[in-house]
Parts: structure tokens; C-alpha cells; sequence
């Protein structure tokens, strides 16, 4: 990659601070969460579980400043979030592309919205497109791909504009077990590199498990629990079934 588009476009050294501090949320006055206390730590990987309608997804809305809060604070880096903005980078379970946009158009979009100069975008889109292992459809339209490939421009677009925050709504949910498997992997290792704090919504505990630095349980109004995920040899199952139990509880 030449220098300028490395500069312009390089992952910031840290990921971003976020907190909820006695934050309710709700719809048209129907309350979902009351005074959720929560923190994602900069450069960690959170992951919410938690109860279908528990407010995973509601939770992630507030933190890309897409829903306001009735009551409490979201701030980022300390200071409150307003609305969205371009360090806090979504990606959803639906793949949102623009249909009209090629590969490369859409891995470009964060870049060409920042105003970067056409040849370091062209340069940081073709390194992320070949991370995400999509070198040679550069050129294709997102109804040529299947639904896996789409995920990783998904990955490639959001990670190009070198986001402090990624927040991610069941991003794997609708691609088969295979494909999940290889994208979860391809997420560690990219993540590797781009050192983003995640926000990662799941449903699924092996998934939370595979990715979290750690676990929040979301259940009955609120944060149930957070849990360190030790990757000790062993610990695993046992945060595991302390998840699965915490859940069904919840359920
Ligand atoms: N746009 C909306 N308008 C009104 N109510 C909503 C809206 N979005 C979500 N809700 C309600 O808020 C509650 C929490 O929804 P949310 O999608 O955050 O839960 P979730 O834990 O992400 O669920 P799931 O795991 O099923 O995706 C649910 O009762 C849902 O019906």
C-alpha cells in the first residue's frame, strides 16, 4: 500500500471507550432496559447474549446513536453520543450493501465519505478486500456473490474506514454453519489488525465464546452478569455452562 493511503487510512492505534451509565431504553414509551450499567473496554471484544427480545440489538442501537436514550448516558471516549458517526462502524445481519456498487465501490464508501483521495481509497479498499480473501471480485456486484461473501465486503467496508468501534448485530446469523465457522475465524484474525473495540451481538454461546474478551448476559430488564472469557485450557466449558444456565434462567 503507498505510504498516503497507509497514513490516511491506517487502524487507529486504540479502540474507543464506550459506557452506559443507568441508561433505559424503550420504544414509543414502552420500556425494554432500565438502568443498564455497561462498559466495552477499548480494544476488547464484548459480546451481548441474552434471551430473544432482551434488547441485545436495542442495546447496540444506542451505542451507534441511532436510538436516544430516555434516561442514563452513552458516551464514547467520555464524551455523549449524539447520533451516528463514522467511528462507530455497523454491520448488520442483512448485508446492507449498496446493490448498485460494486465490491469495490462499497469497500471504498467509508473512504470516499472521509473525503481520502481516489488513489490511497482504491489502495486501502484492494488491501481490505484481499484480507477478507475476496481479491479477483473486485468488480462484481453484490447480487453475484453468495451470502458469505457479502458478510466479508460487509467486514472489508466496515473495517476500511478504520472505525474506533465496530458494532455487530448477529453479522453471521443467516449464513450456513460452514461459512459461519470460516467468517468467526476470519473476524479473530482481522481483528488482529485493526484494533477496534466490538460490540458483538449473538445468539449463539459458542460464537460468544470463540470471539469475547468478554460475555454480558442480558436478561429481564437489564445486565444479568459480565464474564471474563479466560481462555485457560478448560475454561471454557465451565463459562459455558455457567452461559447456558444464566440463559435458561433468563428464558
Ligand atoms: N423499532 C422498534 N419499535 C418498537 N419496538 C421494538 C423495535 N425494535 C425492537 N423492539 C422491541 O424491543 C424489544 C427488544 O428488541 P431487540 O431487537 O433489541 O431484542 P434482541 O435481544 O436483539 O432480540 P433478538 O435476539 O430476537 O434479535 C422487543 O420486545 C422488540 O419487540
Amino acid at each position: 500500500m503507498p505510504d498516503t493511503a497507509a497514513r490516511e487510512t491506517a487502524p487507529a492505534r486504540t479502540g474507543m471507550g464506550i459506557r452506559l451509565t443507568g441508561v433505559s431504553l424503550g420504544y414509543g414509551g414502552r420500556r425494554v432496559l432500565g438502568e443498564v450499567d455497561l462498559e466495552a473496554r477499548p480494544g476488547e471484544v464484548l459480546v451481548i447474549v441474552g434471551p430473544s427480545g432482551s434488547g441485545k440489538s436495542t442495546i447496540l442501537r444506542a451505542v451507534a446513536g441511532l436510538l436516544a436514550p430516555d434516561g442514563g448516558t452513552v458516551t464514547a471516549d467520555g464524551v455523549p453520543v449524539t447520533g451516528p458517526g463514522p467511528d462507530r462502524a455497523m454491520v448488520f445481519q442483512d448485508d446492507a450493501l449498496l446493490p448498485w456498487r460494486t465490491v469495490r465501490g462499497n469497500v471504498e464508501l467509508p473512504l470516499d465519505i472521509r473525503g481520502v483521495p481516489r488513489a490511497a481509497r482504491r489502495a486501502a479498499a484492494q488491501d481490505w478486500i484481499g484480507r477478507v480473501g475476496l481479491a479477483g471480485w473486485e468488480d462484481r456486484l453484490p447480487r453475484e456473490l453468495s451470502g458469505g461473501m457479502r458478510q466479508r465486503v460487509q467486514l472489508a467496508r466496515s473495517l476500511a474506514g478504520a472505525p474506533r468501534a465496530v458494532l455487530m448485530d448477529e453479522p453471521f446469523g443467516a449464513l450456513d454453519a460452514q461459512t459461519r465457522a470460516v467468517m468467526q475465524r476470519l473476524l479473530a484474525q482481522v481483528l488482529r489488525d485493526a484494533p477496534a473495540t466490538v460490540v458483538f451481538v449473538t445468539h449463539d454461546v459458542e460464537e460468544a465464546l470463540l470471539l469475547a474478551d468478554r460475555v454480558a448476559v442480558l436478561g429481564r430488564g437489564g445486565v444479568h452478569a459480565v464474564h471474563d472469557n479466560d481462555r485457560a485450557p478448560g475454561a471454557g466449558a465451565a463459562l459455558r455452562g455457567r452461559i447456558l444456565a444464566e440463559l435458561q434462567e433468563l428464558s
